[in-house]
């Protein structure tokens, strides 16, 4: 069945909501919500795999870790996996977390449902009811008043065997009532079930009612659903005696952006799940929204520094891979391929790490291209950031080389480098590991390190002296082995560089002359070495870098002219 021509014959435009005088779009979201975990129930019910006991466990754990105080644990009256698990999070759960369950407007349900929180700290019982015209119409036959004294008859039974009963007095009661569907119901009958609900359960401002307002189904673009939480924010009474509680889903895929809005509208809290798992497009996605408050400055009050530890239990127990490019978690979220990333990001860290150094090392504002987030804020490393393919560009592989082996390599030569990393890529026709482009930068420049590989090169200095004569002139008489064979070559200059190029230009007949030098320490311990660079220009005009390592700059610097040496030879061989 192709898609239709005209699909206004099947669907409909949502109608826009009646809002005079919006608020919300000039709102700024200032704080964190109260967060409720529904990854043990929406997220569990929607598994093609549901979670086993142990894995539900883990979970439950790992949220109370994360720092959340409201999780929704089950549908206790559904299965006695679901009562028994019931049953442990009441048992383990620390005093300040309160335990969620779900029922619908089913008394036998109900009371099953009260049953499995028997002796519990605090729990919140979680009722639904469909309040849309579709599914009063469709799903239960009721009428509109039919359906809200349903509600409330439920409301009443909850009341009555939890905080009105004298034997669960032991128990902090809260409630929660959701009009499923809200995002498809008519505002004003919303209010009106709400407004009956209310009166029944008998909220205070210290403790108020929850009303999780649903996008059960999204059904229209979020600035819709602001209006819808905004509208009801505004019309139902004794506000203060209420918690606006958000529950998107992302059928449309804007959860995130609808609960965002939502809580300009006047939300005080929001339910959702872990990287989105939930029913069909998932639940909104509470790391999307936590981190996103973080890097607005706003503590979100969940715990995400060990962020892959997150990824790896919601995928053990969903059995869903998070999508490489989820938020904050994907795979390849904090990876640059492309080599104008590269470099904005390797120039980035470096402004932002002198800024830092400068200041002390505290922490200063981050502002690192293409990276609205340090990943080190949550467990990511750096090393996984700049990432080598046939995209990149010479930022990306010096990148990799400072990284790995705390070279800083000059501008020449990391242009000079990334041609022969861009040779490799094509060849490979894929990514280059870490190792593998550490590996091509020690063959391409000779040179040897503590956790590299080990190089047989042509030319090798095997000792060397210098000496020095009337007018400040240097001799250098340098014992080099040549493939299999000695010599001795000796040459003068203003310092041991040119001494040695003398020599080379005499004994071996190769002019070379000293185009560019640079050199660091590797490094912070008093015996760390250094690094030389030098990059010459050969008889026929050419050019050609050499790199030297060792913990004496005058030798780092002779190793800088015998590793320009062999990769002359090497590229005459080829
Ligand atoms: C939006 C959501 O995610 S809501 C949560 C959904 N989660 C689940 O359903 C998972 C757990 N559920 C279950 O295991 C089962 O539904 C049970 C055990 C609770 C009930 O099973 P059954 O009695 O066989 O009913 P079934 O699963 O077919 O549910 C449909 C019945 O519940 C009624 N119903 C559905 N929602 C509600 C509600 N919120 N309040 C009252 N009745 C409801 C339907 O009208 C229908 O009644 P009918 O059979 O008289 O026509
Ligand atoms: C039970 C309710 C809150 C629900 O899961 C939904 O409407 O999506």
């Amino acid at each position: 069945m192709p898609m239709l021509k005209d699909p206004s014959v099947k669907y409909k435009a949502f109608p826009p909501i009646k809002l005079d005088n919006r608020q919300w779009p000039s709102k700024v979201i200032e704080k964190p919500p109260r967060w409720l975990s529904t990854d043990l129930r929406d997220g569990n019910q929607s598994l093609p795999d549901p979670m086993s006991i142990a894995e539900k466990k883990a979970y439950f754990n790992k949220l109370v870790a994360l720092g959340f105080k409201e999780i929704e644990v089950a549908f206790p009256s559904a299965s006695q996996i679901d009562f028994d698990f019931t049953r442990f999070a009441i048992e383990t759960a620390p005093d300040d977390v309160s335990i969620q369950v779900l029922s619908p407007c089913r008394p036998d349900l109900i009371k099953r449902t009260v049953e499995s929180l028997h002796g519990a700290k605090r729990a919140t019982v979680h009722l639904y009811l469909a309040t849309s015209d579709c599914f009063r119409n469709v799903v239960f036959g009721l009428t509109k008043q039919q359906s809200l004294d349903l509600a409330v008859e439920c409301t009443k039974l909850v009341r009555s065997l939890t905080k009105d009963d004298p034997e669960q007095k032991g128990t902090i009661w809260d409630y929660e009532f959701s009009p499923e569907t809200f995002s498809d119901s008519d505002p004003e009958y919303v209010i009106e079930v709400c407004e009956a609900v209310k009166k029944a359960w008998g909220p205070t401002s210290e403790k108020p009612i929850i009303f999780n307002l649903p996008a059960t189904v999204e059904m229209a673009t979020p600035n819709v659903y602001a209006d819808q939480i905004e509208y009801f924010s505004t019309h139902i009474s004794e506000r203060e005696t209420v918690c606006i509680s958000l529950h998107p889903h992302n059928d449309r895929g804007c959860a995130v952006a609808a609960a965002e809005l939502g809580q300009m509208a006047g939300a005080d809290r929001v339910e959702g799940c872990l990287f989105g798992n939930g029913e069909r497009t998932g639940n909104v996605d509470l790391v999307t929204l936590a981190l996103n408050l973080y890097t607005q400055g706003i503590s979100p009050l969940l715990d995400f520094s060990d962020i892959n530890s997150v990824v790896d239990i919601v995928e053990r127990s969903n059995k869903i891979p998070v999508h490489a490019r989820a938020p904050y978690g994907g795979s390849l979220v904090v990876c640059a391929f492309s080599g104008s990333h590269q470099d904005a990001i390797k120039k980035g860290f470096k402004v932002h790490n002198d800024k830092r150094q400068k200041e002390g090392g505290k922490d200063i504002h981050w502002q690192v291209p293409y990276l609205p987030l340090d990943p080190a804020d949550i467990g990511r490393t750096y090393e996984a950031i700049i990432r080598v393919n046939s995209q990149s560009g010479k930022g990306g592989s010096a990148w990799v080389i400072l990284r790995n082996m705390e070279l800083d390599l000059p501008r020449g030569l990391q242009v000079a480098f990334s041609k022969v990393v861009q040779e490799q890529a094509e060849l490979k026709g894929r990514e280059l590991s870490n190792q593998e482009l550490c590996e091509l930068f020690q063959r391409e420049y000779f040179i040897e390190y503590e956790a590299g590989i080990k190089i047989d090169p042509y030319y090798k200095i095997i000792d060397y002296a210098l000496s020095g004569n009337k007018g400040g002139e240097r001799t250098i008489t340098a014992d080099l082995e040549i493939g299999n064979e000695k010599k001795t070559i000796k040459g003068t200059g203003n310092g041991p560089i040119s001494a040695f190029t003398d020599a080379i230009s005499k004994d071996l007949g190769i002019q070379a002359e000293v185009l560019h030098y640079h050199e660091h320490s590797l490094g912070d311990k008093s015996n760390s070495q250094a690094a030389t660079y030098i990059e010459v220009t050969l008889a026929d005009g050419s050019t050609r870098w050499g790199v030297g390592i060792h913990q004496d700059v005058a030798q780092a610097s002779l190793l800088s002219l015998s590793s320009m040496l062999n990769g002359l030879r090497k590229s005459q061989s080829n």
